[in-house]
């Protein structure tokens, strides 16, 4: 006997309520399938595989990705009515881009820049920076400005998988990159310490607002939209840079902006076994 209520149920809700904990693993699940640790280039440059050009062109088209999360992330704030909300987000950027004469993440990244031999007006001026690159970085100033703000907060939660890359990233580049010690690589030690809070902030946002099935597949979405982001950089620098290693007209040249120290990194690197002249890029 079928009661009258259950009757009138139907059988296959179309909006079955969203259950925390398994959105949250589906989450998780795009990161495990889809974040840039599985590029091909980020193992090449984690494994010590990059030639100082290679790693260079990372440097430098990367540098133009760091320098937009500071607008995105002002881009979102300039839509948040909410003082709540806004206080806790603009941390973000005050982490890149820093105080007036200490600066932040920004400052930290040309440090690195230097460290490799390139001059950090040349990096941060981002002439040289691959069309696939800018169009994709771009692309997520866009989504973040233009989105429904659930969206946009989801999109930044690549950030959730980044620790283990920073963590491995550290690791790799001190044991095979002579240009890289403390200094270099202040960058990445820092970011262990803020993105820990931005990644509670950013998840909790989205499981707590993603209440309906049409909202989670949003997000979904959107975690998704930010992974490509992320795999286009690197597909770009590979096609440039490894192979075929075909540079787009008025992308870097493997030369522009190496500042004078050139010579002393390239004998580090003899000496540690790196080829610093061979770039597959069409040198
Ligand atoms: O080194 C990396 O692989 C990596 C990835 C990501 C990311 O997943 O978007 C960020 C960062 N680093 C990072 O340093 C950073 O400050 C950052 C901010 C954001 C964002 O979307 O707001 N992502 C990332």
């Amino acid at each position: 006997m079928v009661s009258k209520s259950a009757a009138t149920a139907p059988r296959f809700p179309l909006h079955p309520a969203p259950d925390r904990n398994a959105f949250e693993a589906r989450l998780r699940a795009i990161g495990a399938e889809r974040y840039h640790d599985k590029h091909v280039f980020h193992r090449m440059l984690h494994g010590g595989q990059c030639t100082l050009t290679q790693a260079r062109a990372w440097v430098i088209n990367r540098y133009y990705y760091q320098s937009r999360i500071p607008m995105k992330d002002a881009a979102f704030m300039s839509r948040v009515d909410d003082p709540g909300l806004r206080r806790a987000w603009r941390r973000r950027i005050e982490e890149h881009d820093g105080g007036l004469q200490e600066g932040g993440g920004l400052r930290r990244w040309l440090k690195l820049a230097e460290a490799t031999g390139l001059d950090p007006d040349y990096v941060a001026s981002t002439r040289g920076v691959l069309p696939g690159t800018r169009f994709a970085v771009d692309a997520y100033v866009s989504f973040v400005r233009e989105k429904p703000m659930l969206e946009a907060v989801a999109s930044s939660l690549t950030e959730m998988f980044a620790r283990a890359i920073h963590e491995d990233r550290i690791a790799g580049l001190l044991e095979h990159y002579a240009f890289a010690n403390d200094n270099a690589l202040s960058y990445f030690r820092q970011r262990l310490k803020e993105a820990p809070r931005e990644v509670e902030f950013g998840l909790s946002y989205v499981l707590d607002n993603a209440d309906t099935m049409e909202k989670q597949d949003a997000a979904a979405a959107a975690l998704i939209f930010k992974t490509d982001v992320l795999w286009s950089q690197l597909d770009a620098l590979h096609f440039a840079y490894v192979a075929p290693g075909f540079i787009p007209p008025g992308a870097w040249n493997g030369r522009d902006g190496v500042g004078a120290d050139e010579g002393e990194i390239a004998q580090a690197e003899r000496t540690s076994g790196h080829d610093t002249e061979h770039c597959e890029a069409g040198d």
